[in-house]
């Protein structure tokens, strides 16, 4: 049985539809990266699966005693409170000290015990909050655009201890990412989104597909096109629609 199992899935807000029959699961100790533009609905859909977005349509099934961590795109920690990480790794559920030393040794931060939070660059922040998902020993991790802010070198060093963790723990892992060049080569799947799944696959076969190069472009440029873009390629034009190796059918548009 799959970890997650997401089954025609649609999200509104209001009269506006933002995801439209998604389906998609997640395997034991995979790495899935979720691409697409600004609005595509990425965010709402990890939020569904959390549980924090209620689903007009279809499902969200949990393994058996599968549990989740999430870290989220952003947290506002109020700057004029002064808290230790040390206590805002305590707070949620008590963990305990030698818990709280290991979940930030495998968030690769282990000297940050005892730094006040509001001092925190926003790679180490991260790191934190990684720290934290990890501390209820998730077999999936969720991921929202966690290097968000981050440089290059910042951020492809976070993607690296991604992949140590899951060497480490077995975890699977469900991410956000717009980083494509960053993210393709340590993800086994990619799943591009624009309110339904446009296409998805391994990491070649996704960057090769019509819907994604529509999407993205061609090439590292493309990320930055990305944002530029709108939604413009047809699903019912006459190029093909490789579909590749998964049994999801094309939400209607
Ligand atoms: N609580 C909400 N109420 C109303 N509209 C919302 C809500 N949350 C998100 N939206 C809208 O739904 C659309 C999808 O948002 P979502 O955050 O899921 O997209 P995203 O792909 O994660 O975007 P980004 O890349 O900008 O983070 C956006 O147009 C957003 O403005």
């Amino acid at each position: 049985m799959s970890l997650i199992t997401v089954k025609d899935l649609s999200i509104n807000y209001g009269a506006r539809t933002v995801l439209s029959r998604v389906s998609l699961s997640v395997e034991a100790g995979e790495i899935v990266t979720i691409v697409g533009p600004n609005g595509s609905g990425k965010t709402s859909l990890l939020r569904a699966i959390i549980g924090a977005v209620k689903p007009v349509r279809g499902t969200v099934e949990l393994g058996r005693n599968v549990t989740l961590g999430y870290v989220p795109q952003r947290l506002h920690i109020d700057e004029t409170l002064p808290m230790t990480v040390a206590r805002f790794l305590r707070l949620p559920n008590g963990a305990k000290p030698d818990m709280i030393h290991q979940a930030l040794t495998q968030a690769g931060a282990p000297d940050l015990l005892n730094a006040q939070l509001s001092k925190l660059s926003g790679g180490q922040f991260q790191r934190v909050l990684l720290a934290r998902a990890l501390l209820g020993t998730p077999d999936v991790l969720l991921l929202d655009e966690a290097t968000q802010g981050l440089d290059q070198r910042g951020s492809a060093a976070f993607y690296q201890q991604i992949e140590q963790v899951r060497k480490e723990t077995g975890c699977a892992i469900l991410m956000i990412s717009h980083e494509l060049h960053v993210v393709m080569s340590a993800s086994d799947r990619v799943i591009c989104l624009n309110g339904h799944v446009c296409c998805e696959g391994t990491p070649a076969v996704v960057a090769s597909a019509p819907e994604y190069r529509a999407l993205f472009g061609t090439g590292t440029g493309g990320a930055l096109a990305l944002y530029r873009h709108e939604h413009d390629h047809g699903h019912d034009h006459d190029h093909a629609h490789n579909h590749h190796d998964h049994d999801h059918t094309e939400a209607a548009e």
